[in-house]
């Protein structure tokens, strides 16, 4: 019996900035983002999206496009770091959303028996919850679980993350029927606890607060959207990890240089050149390759072979991240999208090639395992033009994109959006603060 994901699908936020519009604000060399790091637009989300509403679109989307009876679901598990709340899970806002709009259809709370959760760390989570469902699977082979990656990747303003911004949701429905990719069961991990990039909680002052409301307390301790971070520790980290569970997985797979045999290599992107900037150094271990110093490093990422390696094996997966950014949990599965898209549009057959992943999510952990194509992958893939799609989004000035960075917006910039919306946050009745209605416009 086989196991791995039977469909896919996604969201991508409505808006979005050119990266050389930021650039040219923020008095950076625009080829440094654009043939340095390999980016050109950022998603964007309007004042009404969020990580809920991104994954209730990816939900319904998967739920629409491959005809899923939504009582057939025995989970739905979401990895996100953008929760819209510390303790009522994302999944619960998106799952409510999604049961709404199927009611006509399937009655109401058509998710009643459906076990939701969501699992956090950073930008594995997803995989986390993947992996977790993949074992639900292989123990009840007759059930069907959802894995939703959904988050808002955003920075301080002018900080070195902010090029880097971006967002989105991917859908995943996994099952003992894998029409798009069969998950092979071995898995290489690797560990460490470190801050390279985190969100504490963090103190605040009345005073530290523009424009705090008259009853705000004195003091008040909360988690920002924004991280904590070093940058360039954060890729130091991620390399000691794919590396140490690439390793891990060479052992509980029995294979000696498995990236060899691999059609694409699909990284937690993000940003889009970042996997093909790190995997050097494994790239270098396989092939006997000095690697010891900047000179060395250099001279192997600039090597003719090198450059084959990512034109055949990488460059595809990247595609897509350089139109949204990053979308971390997410980011991992949009490259596969990426990869999967362009092949199909490109006409090349992929049926029985294997793929590998290397996730990492910082803090930090990293998990090395592979699929196979499945026969059937061009009846999954060919539901989503997912560059026709990312071409229909609405582009934003330098000035807006601040504002709504900001909170400043009043309004959403597209009053005339379709899809879900967070349309008010409780204000008034003490024992419904804070709590968030979303609707949907048809
Ligand atoms: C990612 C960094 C560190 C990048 O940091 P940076 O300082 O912006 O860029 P850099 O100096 O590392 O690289 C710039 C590249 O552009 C090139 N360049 C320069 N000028 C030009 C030019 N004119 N024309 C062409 N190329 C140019 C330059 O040569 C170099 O390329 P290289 O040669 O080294 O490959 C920064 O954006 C950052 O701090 N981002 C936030 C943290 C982050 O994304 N870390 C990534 C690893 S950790 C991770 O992935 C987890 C995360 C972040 O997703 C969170 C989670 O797990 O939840």
């Amino acid at each position: 019996m086989s196991f791995g994901i039977e469909a896919a699908s996604y969201y991508v936020p409505s808006l979005y900035l050119e990266i050389k519009d930021l650039a040219e604000k923020r008095g950076i060399e625009p080829a440094k983002l654009e043939k340095g790091l390999g980016l050109h637009k950022m998603g964007f989300p309007d004042l009404h999206e969020d990580a809920a509403t991104f994954a209730a679109e990816a939900l319904l989307k998967l739920i629409r496009d491959y005809e899923i009876n939504p009582k057939d679901i025995s989970r739905i598990y979401l990895g996100t770091e953008s929760a819209i709340d510390a303790a009522k899970p994302t999944a619960s806002y998106a799952m409510q959303m999604v049961e709404k709009v199927l009611e006509p259809e399937f009655g109401k709370r058509c998710f009643k028996n459906c076990d939701i959760v969501d699992l956090t760390f950073a930008c594995i989570g997803a995989v986390d919850a993947l992996h977790n469902s993949l074992d639900f699977v292989r123990v009840n082979p007759d059930k069907k679980a959802i894995v939703i990656a959904s988050d808002y990747a955003k920075y301080e303003l002018a900080s070195s993350g902010e090029y880097t911004q971006g967002g989105g949701a991917v859908s995943l429905l996994i099952s003992a029927k894998p029409d798009l990719i069969e998950i092979e069961n071995h898995w290489g991990v690797a560990t460490e606890s470190v801050f390279d990039f985190f969100k504490p909680r963090r103190h605040f002052k009345k005073e530290d607060l523009t424009n705090a409301p008259e009853n705000f307390p004195d003091k008040i301790e909360i988690f920002t959207d924004e991280p904590v971070f070093d940058g360039q520790y954060s890729n130091q980290c991620y390399q000691d990890r794919i590396r140490e569970a690439y390793e891990h997985y060479k052992e509980v797979s029995g294979q000696e240089k498995p990236y060899q045999n691999w059609k694409y290599l699909i990284f937690h992107l993000p940003y889009a050149f970042h996997g093909k900037r790190v995997f050097t150094e494994i790239y270098s271990l396989e092939n006997g390759l000095s690697y010891s110093n900047p000179q060395e490093q250099k001279a192997v990422a600039k090597s003719e072979d090198y450059l084959k390696f990512i034109s055949d094996k990488i460059e595809k997966t990247q595609r897509a991240s350089s139109e949204i950014g990053n979308m971390y949990t997410a980011s991992i599965f949009m490259a596969l999208l990426s990869g999967l898209q362009t092949s199909f549009s490109e006409k090349e057959e992929l049926a029985g090639q294997e793929i590998g992943f290397l996730g990492y999510g910082s803090g930090s952990k990293s998990k090395v395992f592979a699929g196979k194509v499945s026969e059937n992958w061009k009846t999954v893939v060919e539901k989503w033009n997912l560059f026709e799609n990312l071409n229909e989004r609405l582009a934003i000035d330098f000035d807006t994109y601040e504002k709504l960075h900001r909170k400043q917006l009043e309004h959403s910039v597209n009053p005339g959006y379709t899809g879900f919306g967070l349309e008010s946050v409780e204000h008034e009745n003490p024992v419904l603060l804070g709590a968030r209605y979303y609707g949907f416009k048809e």
